[in-house]
């Protein structure tokens, strides 16, 4: 599976519209720093691509990557910075009269409904509380603390006859056990780490920083980690002094597994 990191911003993006700090210039006038919203495109052969999480940066996104349709995605929870691109994929199938096909859990297809009450007309849901597939890929979606700002799902993807494992958590915080069970052997985690140390408590933030991302990667051992859903406090030109086998996504990182 070829996975590209489409957007690998948190909520506000970088450069944020209001700010002039030095990453927020420099994603303005170079562009190391740039960030759209965080979302993934997945590819495996012989099957159409798969959207996880589809921000307002959607349409940007797909300009970027050179796609004119897709007909897939996973969502990960009904926030807006995850599911706002929705309106306009649907207004796209709309003018082309392709349906499309969108998994998530029960209770995130009744949050995006509830916001965007018409996207049914153009797609089709499909619940996957009860694991999806996607070619020789087994999906399950699980609930993870998302701090004050609620709940959020992650999904683990086990390929069937290659033993290899990865699993995507963007948007959690202060995961219990039973939440870290999931994590555990896996090849690759892909997890959100807004910022590099805030200064405040756990219960009161929605997604963990860099150290504490540090501390649940020595705890769970993946062997390979990136760090997605930055915000405009992590700068990639910084060495952070992390280990050899975490990296800090950057905008169109494509990665094989
Ligand atoms: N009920 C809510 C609460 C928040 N949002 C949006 O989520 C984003 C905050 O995300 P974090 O990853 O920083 O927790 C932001 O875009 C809020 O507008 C929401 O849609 N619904």
């Amino acid at each position: 599976m070829n996975i590209t990191f489409m957007g690998t911003g948190d909520s506000m993006g970088t450069p944020r519209v209001y700010c002039d700090c030095v990453v927020c210039v420099e994603a303005r006038e170079t562009g190391v720093n740039r960030r759209l919203r965080s979302s993934l495109l997945l590819e495996e052969e012989g099957e159409a691509p798969l959207l996880l999480d589809c921000g307002p940066d959607w349409r940007e996104q797909m300009e970027v990557a050179g796609l004119r349709n897709v007909k897939q995605a996973l969502l990960t929870h009904a926030h807006f910075d995850h599911i706002g691109g929705l309106p306009e994929w649907a207004d796209a199938c709309r003018w082309t009269q392709a349906a499309a096909s969108i998994g998530a859990p029960r209770e995130v297809v009744r949050d995006v409904l509830s916001r965007f009450p018409w996207v049914d007309r153009q797609f089709r849901f499909e619940t996957s509380d009860e694991g999806a597939s996607y070619g020789d890929w087994r999906i399950m979606s699980w609930r993870v603390n998302h701090g004050k700002n609620g709940y959020s799902y992650a999904y683990r993807f086990d390929h069937a006859s290659r033993g290899v494992k990865w699993a995507y958590c963007s948007d959690a915080i202060d995961l219990t056990e039973e939440q870290k069970a999931p994590l555990a052997g896996l090849d690759l985690l892909v997890l959100g780490t807004s910022f590099v140390e805030e200064p405040y408590p756990m219960n009161t933030r929605s997604v963990y920083d860099m150290k504490e991302g540090l501390a649940l990667v020595k705890e769970i051992k993946p062997d390979s980690v990136v760090f997605t859903h930055l915000s405009h406090d992590v700068d990639l030109r910084c060495d952070y002094g992390l280990p050899a086998h975490v990296q800090i996504a950057k905008t169109g990182l494509k990665l094989t597994i």
